[in-house]
């Protein structure tokens, strides 16, 4: 049986690429993209992503796990299941992108950018995912879910929680009580359209997805597994059809939804929210968050939370989202 994420790292593909064990099929399609069937029906089609920035090391050996566990016949498969480490390359030398970041490209905004690694692999995951969710409905698995898997730069007011993108339906009311009783801390409802690999195949596939932020970016090695257990655990159940139990914090999940999308869209950009800030920070209305020329950004409502500001993103991107709570 290989080890998914060495085979990845290795950059050459597996000597057998099917495989059988008794409960379930895979297919290794490509590197870094691996899809696990049960043998029996089931009607879920499901998508785990990591490594879309590759220094996020946790949620890659997270699914590596998820995938031994799976493949030893340790946890029992009842959803038809893409894994996908997303940036092999980006992975290898510990930093979030090689050329630029994969996660403002999906929805095929990829066209827009000088073409590079991260391009083409941000097409190619596309195109696995869009088969891997024809493949599964004609097979019966019609419901829909995608979780991609993430740690942030910076330290965080609540450690874990989940970004769900902009969409014209409601968000699916198991994938929210799962999201609750996988511990994590708090949501963030985005408002705007974005190139993110959820924004992709919530607007494209109709799936269910999350963007969940597990904790602080470390390098290979170097995580504390324990503060990972609970998104563990819940991954586990998830694929396993099994019973979650309640949530186990004694603090509700709390709600925030965007209010200003902090661009760079300008070479000369200044973020004056300091190196040590912490994501879920407040500012009080007024606050001059960024400045460019001809454009300030301030806090509009009474008090917003900054989240994942970077002055040092390419220009065009997106430099700092602000939020508030309902
Ligand atoms: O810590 C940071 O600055 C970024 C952490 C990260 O990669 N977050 C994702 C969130 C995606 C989303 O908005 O759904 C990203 O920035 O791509
Ligand atoms: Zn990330």
């Amino acid at each position: 049986m290989f080890d998914f994420l060495s085979q990845t790292l290795s950059g050459e593909p597996p000597t057998a690429t099917t495989g059988q064990t008794a409960q379930l099929d895979w297919i290794w399609r490509a590197q870094g993209i691996l899809e696990l069937s049960p043998h029996h029906a089931c009607d879920r089609a499901v998508v785990v992503s990591a490594g879309i920035h590759g220094n996020e090391t946790a949620p890659i050996e997270l699914l590596n796990q998820l995938v031994s566990e799976l493949l030893s016949g340790l946890l029992p498969l009842k959803v038809r299941l893409l894994v996908l480490l997303g940036n092999p390359p980006s992975m290898r030398v510990n930093k979030r992108f090689v050329d630029a970041d994969m996660n403002r490209m999906f929805g095929g905004r990829h066209a827009r950018f000088c073409p590079n690694g991260e391009t083409g692999r941000a097409c190619e995951l596309e195109q696995a995912m869009a088969l891997f969710y024809h493949t599964s409905s004609a097979a019966g698995a019609i419901r829909r879910f995608h979780y991609d898997l993430h740690t942030a730069i910076r330290g965080s007011l609540h450690v874990r929680f989940g970004l769900l993108p902009l969409q014209g339906r409601p968000h699916g009311a198991e994938m929210l009580s799962w999201l609750d009783a996988a511990g994590l801390d708090a949501l963030v409802f985005h408002r705007s359209p974005g190139g993110t690999f959820t924004h992709f195949s919530s607007e494209v596939f109709q799936a269910d997805s999350c963007t969940l932020e597990l904790g602080k970016a470390l390098p290979f090695g170097s995580n504390d597994h324990q503060q990972f257990v609970g998104i563990r655990h819940a991954l586990e159940a998830w694929v396993s059809e099994a019973p979650l139990l309640e949530r186990q914090a004694n603090t509700p999940l709390k709600r925030y939804r965007v209010t200003q999308d902090i661009i760079r869209s300008q070479e000369a950009f200044q973020l004056h929210i300091p190196a040590d800030a912490l994501n879920f920070t407040p500012y009080p209305k007024g606050f001059v968050i960024a400045e460019e020329a001809g454009k300030t950004y301030r806090v509009e409502a009474a008090e917003e939370y900054v989240l994942f500001p970077n002055a040092s993103v390419a220009v065009g991107l997106r430099a700092g989202l602000m939020l508030e709570r309902f």
